[in-house]
């Protein structure tokens, strides 16, 4: 099978759960859905150039970087055709720890059957984004402590949905569960006094590392 693959590069990990440890991120060409703040447009765009690679070859590049976590991401790469066939070929290296980021608007059901199956980092689309009606409520059931749903906030409105969601899908027993702000968007400090004043525990706030670290429009970080 080929997959079309826009960028590889081995970075710090700037979100989620192995955020600041190093992984290799894998991004794929195409997107379905168009959130109002996403930083990665250009990935979604379909003439934008990519690299046709097969599962042996983008396998070959992840090990070639001696770096054991692996990010496959995009644009929505659960939207690749035959992707289910590469998570399986990459899941039988025990050595690499794999996580997929995933938009929360394609079904994980087909995806939890694969054995030694990765973790998703799975958002929920706020209503900023635009894109909350596209948001598959089941997927919520596919989840594995393992796992984790991201709520990337463009407001405090934002905010207080992603704390009714939070509650009313009892997220927190599920999954780890981050919130996120959208970058330059909100206020972070704001963010904070609405977790302390409705007491978030187990809730994770985290920053882009890459975007602290790098210039935030760089690419391959
Ligand atoms: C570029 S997306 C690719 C994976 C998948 N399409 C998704 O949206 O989860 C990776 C992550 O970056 C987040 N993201 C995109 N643009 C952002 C921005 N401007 N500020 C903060 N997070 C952003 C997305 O919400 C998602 O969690
Ligand atoms: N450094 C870095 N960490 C990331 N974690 C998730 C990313 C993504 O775009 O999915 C990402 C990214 O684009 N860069
Ligand atoms: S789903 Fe992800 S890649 Fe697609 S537009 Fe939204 S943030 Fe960008
Ligand atoms: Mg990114």
């Amino acid at each position: 099978m080929m997959y079309k693959v826009v960028e590889k590069f081995v970075s710090i990990n700037g979100e989620g759960r192995l955020s600041g440890q190093l992984a290799v991120f894998i991004r794929f060409l195409g997107c379905n859905l168009d959130c109002s703040y996403c930083d990665t447009k250009w990935a979604n765009k379909e003439n934008t150039s990519y690299t046709l690679m097969s599962e042996e070859e983008i396998y070959e590049y992840i090990k070639g970087t001696k770096v054991k976590n692996v990010t496959l991401t995009g644009g929505e790469p659960l939207l690749q055709e035959n992707i289910i066939q590469l998570i399986e070929y990459l899941s039988k290296d025990n050595e690499l720890s794999i996580e997929i980021e995933t938009n929360g608007s394609v079904s994980l059901k087909e995806f939890t059957k694969i054995k030694n199956r990765p973790r998703f980092t799975m958002d929920y689309k706020l209503p900023s984004s635009g894109m909350e009606y596209k948001m598959l409520i089941d997927n919520f059931s596919y989840l594995k402590k393992e796992d984790t749903v991201k709520f990337v906030a463009g407001s405090m409105h934002d905010l207080e949905r992603a704390k009714d969601i939070i509650d009313k899908y009892e997220l927190k027993n599920r999954a780890s569960v981050y919130v996120s702000p959208v970058f330059g968007k909100i206020d972070v400090k704001g963010m904070v006094e609405f977790m302390k004043e409705h007491k978030m525990n187990d809730v994770t706030l985290q920053l882009q590392l890459h975007k602290i670290i790098w210039d935030p429009e760089k690419k391959g970080v």
